[in-house]
């Protein structure tokens, strides 16, 4: 039987609509929520993503601010901005769309970001606190993928969870997370051979490379879970994620598509730890943030 479909597109839509009524009820109280984004250059797909989350902030009745630098901005610049919006009140979230030009240490900008700001999740703070499972602002990309899973009634605990991938924005946090989650993990990489053994023990796969096809049917048990997090164009210029979606899709039990998986979720969890950053930073409403 064909997997069920995991409609990230849909589950997204949903959330946005519980976002935009909690926006609307903190509107009533005077607090708005308010996200700046700051975009370097002029990357098309880095484009593309922040008139996502500008359009999202749009339609949930989050203020948004977008700040537009050249991609020969100095490192000292883009930091003065970052520092200028920890500053300010209205701003409760700041997102430094990345990638940033090799002249720009990331690591930098993060750290310099405010973490009670970082609605990415991406600064040391909230890592740590969310390694030794304290409240912190998780990650968009891994807690998406939790959030869609839930929303499938997908159980976690005690599963054994491959995440293939191992970076800073998707497979590390999420390794994390689902530990956090009670699910045995084990992390696969780039020299991780013959990557089919462990991609095979899997009842929940998740693949973040970025290499279109890695994943055949082969490579799976049958009723395996499938969480694609690639993002590839293909010769023809279609976007397709890392899984071969229709062989994968007749043996496993649920897949995500690509697009319309992890990807919305992603921008949906930013909307979410907007609204968060926002009930942090307001004494009268704190008790609603937990
Ligand atoms: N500061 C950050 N930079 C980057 C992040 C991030 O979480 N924070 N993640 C990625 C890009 N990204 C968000 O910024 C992102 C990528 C893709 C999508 C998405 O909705 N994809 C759609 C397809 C879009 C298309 O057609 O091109 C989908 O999968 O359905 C959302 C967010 C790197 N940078």
């Amino acid at each position: 039987m064909p997997a069920k479909l995991i409609d990230g597109k849909q589950i997204a839509a949903d959330k946005r609509q519980q976002i935009k009524v909690k926006v609307q009820e903190l509107a009533e109280k005077g607090l708005v929520p308010g996200l700046a984004v700051i975009l370097v250059g002029e990357n098309p797909a880095s484009q593309s993503y922040v008139k996502g989350k500008i359009r999202d902030c749009k339609e949930v009745g989050i203020h948004s601010e977008l700040i537009r630098l050249p991609e020969t901005v100095t490192e000292e610049e883009l930091l003065a901005e970052v520092v200028r919006l920890n500053r300010a009140p209205s701003i409760h979230g700041i997102l430094v769309q990345l990638p940033l030009p090799k002249q720009i240490s990331e690591d930098k900008v993060i750290e310099t970001i405010a973490p009670e700001k970082d609605v990415d999740g991406f600064h040391p703070v909230n890592l740590g606190k969310m390694m030794i499972g304290q409240d912190c602002f998780e990650p968009c990309t891994p807690a998406g993928i939790i959030e869609m899973l839930h929303a499938c009634k997908i159980r976690i605990a005690g599963k054994h969870v491959i995440i293939v991938g191992r970076s800073h924005i998707v497979g590390k946090p999420a390794s994390q997370l689902f530990l956090n989650h009670d699910a045995t993990v084990t992390i696969c990489h780039s020299r991780t051979t013959p990557l089919a053994e462990y991609t095979k023990q899997a009842d929940i796969l998740v693949v973040a490379v970025g290499h279109a096809g890695l994943i055949g049917a082969e490579d799976i048990k049958p009723g395996a879970i499938v969480v694609d997090v690639g993002m590839n164009r293909n010769a023809d210029g279609k976007l397709v994620g890392d899984v071969e979606f229709p062989e994968v899709s007749q043996k496993a039990s649920f897949i995500t598509p690509v697009p319309g998986g992890v990807g919305p979720m992603t921008r949906v969890m930013l909307l979410e730890n907007t609204v968060k950053a926002a009930l942090a930073s307001d004494g009268r409403l704190q008790s609603e943030s937990r």
